[in-house]
């Protein structure tokens, strides 16, 4: 995970042409991973009631892994949403407010909310890459 986190930051900051360790040394070197298991249970209202309300990761970036059979997750696009399609096994990365604030909004933070679902019960992981604290 953390070689994960290394890479990404790195490989963000080349696309933008800037310094490799630009996001890596605003994040620190031990920046914080907060991980977190998401179960949405059978719900027989999906109509009327949501697995998370719309928000934007707070992370620098977050890591999902996806239920490998059970779709859900929805993101924000010109005042529609759209659905993320499952890939079995595949991480998912997601921008966060974090890196948006220092790309200077070049990277956008996305807003995703998570459906419910009548008949499948859902589990996810996601991981949140959070800038060290002690770092301005
Ligand atoms: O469970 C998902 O698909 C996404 C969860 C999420 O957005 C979050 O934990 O911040
Ligand atoms: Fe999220």
């Amino acid at each position: 995970m953390k070689l994960l986190r290394e890479s990404l930051l790195k490989a963000m900051a080349v696309s933008l042409n800037v310094e490799e360790n630009c996001f890596l040394d605003q994040c620190g070197e031990h920046g914080n991973m907060i991980a977190r298991f998401n179960f949405y249970p059978l719900c027989p209202r999906p109509d009327v009631v949501l697995g998370v309300k719309q928000h934007a990761d707070s992370s620098a970036i977050t890591i999902l892994l996806q239920d490998k059979e059970v779709e859900g997750l929805q993101v924000l696009k010109d005042d529609q949403w759209f659905r993320v399609p499952v890939v079995p096994y595949g991480l998912l990365i997601n921008v966060g407010d974090q890196v948006e604030i220092m790309s200077n909004g070049i990277f956008k933070s996305p807003v995703h909310r998570v459906l419910t679902n009548a008949e499948r019960e859902r589990n996810t992981l996601a991981i949140f890459i959070m800038p060290d604290v002690a770092v301005e």
